[in-house]
């Protein structure tokens, strides 16, 4: 697993990595531009002609590096500096001397382009455009002539290399700054990140505008080492793989775990058939479906194998008594909010706390969870909130505040403060409603009020109804096999994120839930053979 570490931290650890080893902090500066310069050699062998644009800080400094190597190697290079020598100090100082210090070559040529100069010349002869303007140092939106220089490089149809973060990319959070409504970022084909990885790497708009992520260390190989606490850790299907309950040859479908969803309320059936379908292709023994009986047929005519029952209102669900046959519960996709819902929601939760089979709570059923915060969910529950349910269940009071008429103060976050926190608002939501909280968006993270990881990334094709309700199916699939809450909310996660980059393909638009789930299932089936 990756640890991802704030700012805050990564130049902490920067520092006592230095102090450890006896060097100062202009070697990693050194190592950070060499490292950067032998990755962009190795990408884009092909580049005589090197455009890198400083600003003044640290991260200029690592750009400074860059261009002295690009130039002892050879290789034309454009400087556009827009901030002047004379604004620079310490470490970026010290590498503008010994750039200007080098001999080049008499065929060479170097050039150094302030702001207005670079804006007045075309720069389309660079065969590569590396950001060294600003770091993890950025604060607030970006000054103006930043965001100049910003749009005549993206304009630019040359591969580009952003170092350590690219410019307009807030470190922490992952978000971008705008103006005027537009991402004010550059726009990288990669990202040669240095030390560790920043937690966000992995989240937001990160995720649109770094393209390919590389982590140079610069010798730093247990930033854990330094008693800095990582926000989060990242990692991949390759290391969750194991988290695959295992499927024996000989046995029935009995020993294949039975996963119940239910939702669809009337006129909304078609999220808790996505939710059941998912769970039946990935792999559940048997699944069975609770759904309005208007919706019935149409659950019967997608998915026979489902059993499904219909219901028309709270009082059916007494029948539903025996719960111990199932080993898993996904419960609200469709669900409604009328209060045939309430009801429902009230009676499967009051029957769930009885048995502790783990449920995973989506959509509707997250809708009334918000409205009885104190209902004590089963334990080991899974939570999967995108950011508008993460408001409301975060906004929620308990309700004995207003039993004993005691005003709180409204906390009312936004869904901007969520984007803006996810790590935070994964791990209070798992610690206040004592379960596991698995937040979707751009970067999915999951907590369980302590650990948090962050999986998935974004895609386009992504934003599309249903996805979440497989999701869901998803996660209760696999704790019906057999896999622990935790370990199923981590692999679903990365599963269904997989299988959609797969499916979609080269498609940005139009990739349909359905088409997510049959990807599912190829993906469940190819890790099976792995691990097996
Ligand atoms: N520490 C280390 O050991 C190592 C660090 N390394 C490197 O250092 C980088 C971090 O360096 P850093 O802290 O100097 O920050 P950096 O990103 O260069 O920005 C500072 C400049 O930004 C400016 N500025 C701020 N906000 C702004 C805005 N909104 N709009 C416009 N300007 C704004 C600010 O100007 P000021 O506000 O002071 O006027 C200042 O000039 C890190 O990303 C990595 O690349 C590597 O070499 C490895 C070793
Ligand atoms: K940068």
């Amino acid at each position: 697993m990756q640890p991802l570490f704030s700012v805050d931290s990564i130049k902490k650890i920067e520092r006592n990595f230095a102090k450890q080893e006896g060097i100062e902090l202009y070697e990693l500066m050194q190592r950070a531009g060499a490292s950067a310069f032998e990755q962009a050699r190795r990408l884009w062998p092909q580049a005589g002609h090197w455009l890198i644009a400083t600003g003044a800080g640290n991260n200029a400094g690592d750009g400074l590096v860059v261009a002295r190597h690009a130039l002892l190697a050879g290789f034309d290079v454009t400087l556009v500096a827009i901030k002047p020598y004379r604004e620079f100090r310490g470490d970026p100082e010290k590498a503008w001397q010994e750039l200007l210090s080098i001999k080049k070559d008499s065929h060479q040529r170097f050039d150094i382009l302030g702001l207005e100069q670079a804006l007045d010349t075309d720069l389309s002869s660079a065969d590569l455009v590396v950001d060294a303007l600003l770091g993890t140092g950025v604060k607030g939106a970006l000054k103006d002539e930043y965001c100049q220089i910003l749009e005549r490089l993206n304009q630019l149809s040359r591969p580009k290399l952003a170092l350590d973060i690219p410019t307009g990319i807030y470190a922490d959070s992952g978000l971008c700054s705008t103006k005027n409504g537009k991402d004010t970022v550059f726009q990288a084909d990669a990202t040669v990140s240095f030390v560790a990885l920043k937690t966000g790497q992995r989240l937001n708009q990160a995720l649109q505008y770094q393209g390919e992520l590389i982590l140079e260390t610069l010798g730093v190989r247990h930033a854990l080492s330094f008693g800095e606490e990582p926000e989060a850790y990242g990692c991949n299907l390759q290391q969750l793989k194991e988290k695959l309950p295992t499927r024996h040859d000989v046995g029935s479908k009995f020993d294949c775990g039975h996963a119940l969803l239910i939702g669809g309320g009337a006129h909304l059936g078609g999220a808790v058939i996505l939710a059941a379908s998912a769970a039946l292709k990935s792999g559940a023994g048997m699944v069975s479906g609770w759904i309005h009986h208007s919706q019935q047929a149409a659950g019967l005519s997608v998915c026979p194998e489902i059993m499904w029952r219909g219901y028309n209102s709270h009082s059916d669900f007494q029948e539903l008594a025996d719960l111990s046959r199932y080993q898993a519960v996904g419960f609200g996709p469709g669900l409604g909010r009328d209060s045939t819902a309430e009801q429902i929601f009230l009676d499967v939760i009051t029957k769930l706390q009885a048995t502790d089979i783990p449920c995973v709570l989506d959509a509707d059923g997250l809708y009334w969870l918000a409205k009885y915060t104190s209902v004590p969910l089963p334990v080991q529950s899974v939570l999967t909130p995108h950011a508008g349910e993460a408001c409301r269940l975060l906004n929620a009071q308990e309700e004995d505040v207003f039993s004993t008429g005691r005003i709180e103060p409204q906390l009312s976050v936004d869904t901007a403060y969520v984007t803006q926190n996810r790590i935070k608002v994964a791990q209070t939501l798992a610690k206040k409603y004592s379960a596991i909280c698995v937040l979707k968006g751009a970067g999915t993270v999951i907590s369980d009020g302590e650990q948090a990881l962050v999986l998935a990334g974004a895609h386009p094709a992504m934003m599309t109804a249903g996805l979440g309700d497989a999701l869901t199916g998803l996660i209760t699939s696999f704790i019906a096999q057999g896999a622990k809450p935790w370990d199923a909310a981590l692999l679903a996660t990365e599963i269904h994120y997989e299988a959609a980059l797969s499916v979609a393909a080269n498609r940005r638009r139009g990739v349909t839930a359905s088409e997510v789930i049959e990807g599912c299932s190829i993906l469940v089936n190819q890790l099976d053979q792995v691990i097996n």
